[in-house]
């Protein structure tokens, strides 16, 4: 897929013209295009154009500035010519001068107008090499003169061949820096954002010897063709991101989490409940609960006690969890907590993770509290299917006893959806059977959906200590479990199903509308307690099916993957993002001109305005996202291309490729780093 600018060969027809062809208002754009109209903006004429290493300047012709191998330029001794801040500017070495066109008798200098012109100075040495993946056409020295048709017969360009100038730069070595101790005045923590990194404990953050180019292109990479693949044409912009849908999920759930807690406890809850506190009731999601749980002391449909649910924070981890308060319950037997501890070694992605159990006070009566996990934006099997909803009209049996619709939609379960269902409830009851343990709760309004079909057991270990029997069998409430599950199934596949009704009229009801397969299992669910019936022969009938559950997971685990990609992509551009926030503008260098207006950072600088400050022919800002995420990406692949960067004051132009910025960002960074300052300063 394509990225959202122009494609990698724009460069090929960027032309540097003569200043007074140079229009500023190109400040914000990519360099024009061959043929391009040039804007008629005469008062913002750019006095000088500076090609990385080569400077034009408008009133003496053409000058190859290239300090000599040795010469250091950021020295005490070899002040920066000319450079801003500079009172007494000392007239370049003669030999930083020359005509270079022989034939010219006129010879050039540098008078004082030009040495009060801005220098840049690029500190970081440029490989010779170009970049073997450098898809982007360069503008070679050979295109230049071809082109360059305006400008004087003076301009001189070196042979292709030129070794690019090895300037001495401040400790940086080409990029690849030595390690120092006191160099740690950034948050270990950015390590991770270097995917370059492949140690956490190097505390080196961007920059690494060697220098590692992990991404080699400045593309969104498309999704792959087992994903989706439509042509490019229909890539929408929002495909640089995560789908909406899911956005939009995560953004509620993360809202949802927090909702609240600032607050404090709600009015009536304690402030404080052991290491917990901000509890908030957890409230229905069916309006038609909401009103029931309004009227409190309300018993569960399920524990017979009032059984609120609230979520809390954690004082010992800042997580917030889900607490399940048991109210007027009076500890008889400590033995009835012997359950918990196995409970709470249980990690099942189909079941609700129980943390703690506990007897309280704090509600000013006996509560039993059970901390499990907190699962936001969750509704449960009962809210989402079975509950009655008098908005919708009944799909089965309209002269049965339920006048009304159920649960949201009002339409029977799919199949579909239903073996999902089945397949992730055998898969829990597995696990607790295997543990020696039963589910005894398998009721629909205990059945959370944390996902799109994605379901959890929820309320574990409430039976185990709330009706604390030693002398019945686990085996026996292992039975009851599976007879649970039978009766869950034929209540999700029949509406006029009533608790105690003979199964004979439900039966028939599934051996119409849904596969034998369904009604199998049912029967052997539902039959009478054997040593043979267990989870694993309920598995058995499944068979084929799980697989389909198999397929669904691995498809959508693809999907996601394929979502983090695109993710990970917007990532390049956060350490990007990151590294030129830490180089541009800083405050404690505000008095030294050299930092911020000379060599790398000042391209920075005016890298960071081509990229985000760019304005339109009418002065108005432009806020183009498509052009940021281009720039970047294209920065952070270091490409060829070159761009035109024009100062604040349009008096001078500077045409610099993505990979000498690149270099530059790396400098600057490392330099930052080197000044070694181990107490931070947070502004
Ligand atoms: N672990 C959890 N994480 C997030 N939400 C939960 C969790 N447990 C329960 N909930 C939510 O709390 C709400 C109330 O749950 P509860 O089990 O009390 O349902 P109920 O239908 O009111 O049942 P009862 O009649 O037993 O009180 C439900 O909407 C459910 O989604």
């Amino acid at each position: 897929m394509a990225g959202p600018g122009p494609g990698p060969t724009k460069s090929a027809a960027i032309q540097i013209r003569a200043p007074s062809d140079i229009d500023a208002p190109n400040k914000g754009r990519d360099s024009p295009a061959a043929g391009e109209k040039k804007r008629e903006t005469p008062q913002r004429i750019c006095r000088n154009v500076m090609i990385y290493g080569y400077c034009k300047f408008q009133d003496s012709g053409c000058v190859y500035y290239h300090p000599p191998p040795g010469t250091d330029l950021n020295s005490a001794s070899t002040p920066l010519t000319g450079s801003p801040g500079m009172t007494n500017p000392t007239p370049l070495p003669k030999d930083l001068t020359f005509n270079a066109n022989a034939n010219n008798t006129k010879s050039f200098g540098l008078g004082a107008e030009h040495l009060s012109a801005p220098v840049f100075v690029p500190k970081t040495p440029i490989g010779d090499n170009p970049s073997p993946r450098a898809t982007t056409p360069s503008l070679q020295p050979s295109t230049l003169t071809q082109n360059a048709s305006p400008l004087p017969a003076t301009m001189s360009v070196p042979p292709p061949s030129a070794p690019a100038p090895s300037w001495p730069s401040l400790g940086n070595q080409g990029g690849i820096l030595p390690r120092q101790d006191n160099s740690m005045s950034f948050d270990d923590s950015m390590i991770s954002l270097d995917p370059s990194q492949t140690s956490a404990i190097d505390g080196s953050m961007y920059m690494h010897q060697p220098i590692r180019q992990p991404l080699d292109q400045h593309l969104y990479v498309s999704p792959l063709p087992h994903i989706s693949n439509p042509p490019i044409s229909h890539h929408p912009l929002h495909s640089f991101f995560i789908p909406d849908d899911l956005r939009r999920t995560l953004q509620s759930k993360h809202d949802l989490t927090y909702q609240g807690l600032q607050a404090g406890s709600s009015p009536g809850l304690p402030n404080e409940l052991g290491i917990y506190h901000s509890l908030r009731v957890i409230e229905n999601n069916h309006p038609q609960q909401q009103q029931q749980n309004q009227n409190q002391n309300q018993p569960s449909k399920v524990y017979i006690h009032p059984a609120p649910v609230y979520k809390a924070v954690s004082s010992v981890d800042g997580n917030v969890y889900t607490l399940r308060r048991i109210e007027g319950y009076k500890l008889v037997n400590e033995n009835a907590f012997g359950a918990i501890d196995t409970w709470r070694r249980m990690r099942h992605p189909n079941i609700v993770g129980l943390r703690e159990a506990f007897t309280t006070k704090a509600f000013n009566d006996n509560s039993l509290i059970l901390v499990y996990d907190y699962h936001p934006l969750s509704t449960t099997v009962w809210e989402e299917h079975l509950i009655p909803n008098p908005t919708v009209q009944p799909t089965q049996n309209p002269s049965g006893p339920n006048p009304a619709g159920r649960g949201r939609t009002g339409l029977p379960i799919q199949e579909r959806v239903l073996w999902s269902y089945i397949t992730q409830i055998a898969n829990a009851l597995k696990a607790i059977h295997s543990s020696g343990l039963a589910a005894r709760n398998l009721d629909p309004s205990k059945i959370l959906i944390t996902n799109k079909n994605r379901i959890r057991l929820n309320g574990c270990g409430v039976w185990d200590v709330l009706a604390y029997d030693p002398s019945t069998h686990v085996g026996v409430f292992q039975q009851e479990d599976l007879v649970s599950f039978g009766k869950l199934i034929i209540s999700l596949c029949c509406d006029f199903f009533q608790p105690g009704q003979h199964p004979a009229l439900p039966l028939d009801h599934i051996q119409r509308n849904y596969s034998p397969d369904v009604k199998t299992l049912v029967m052997f669910l539902i039959s009478k307690p054997s040593p043979m019936k267990s989870v694993d022969e309920a598995i058995k009938i499944m068979g084929p099916r799980i697989l389909n559950e198999l397929d669904a997971m691995q498809n959508y685990a693809d999907t996601l993957e394929s979502d983090l990609g695109a993710e990970m992509e917007n990532g390049r551009i956060v350490r990007l993002l990151s590294k030129l926030g830490f180089i541009n503008e800083r405050a404690e260098f505000e008095l030294d001109p050299r930092w911020s207006d000379t060599g790398d950072r000042y391209i920075l600088k005016l890298f960071r305005d081509y990229v985000f400050h760019s304005v339109g022919v009418d002065g108005k800002p432009i806020l183009d996202l498509s052009h940021v995420l281009t720039c970047l990406n294209k920065l952070d692949a270091g490409l060829d291309e070159r761009i035109m960067l024009v100062s604040r004051d349009d008096q001078s132009c500077l045409v610099v490729s993505y990979r000498e910025i690149k270099h530059c960002i790396e400098a600057a960074f490392n330099e930052l780093r080197n000044a070694g300052n181990p107490h931070r300063v947070h502004r």
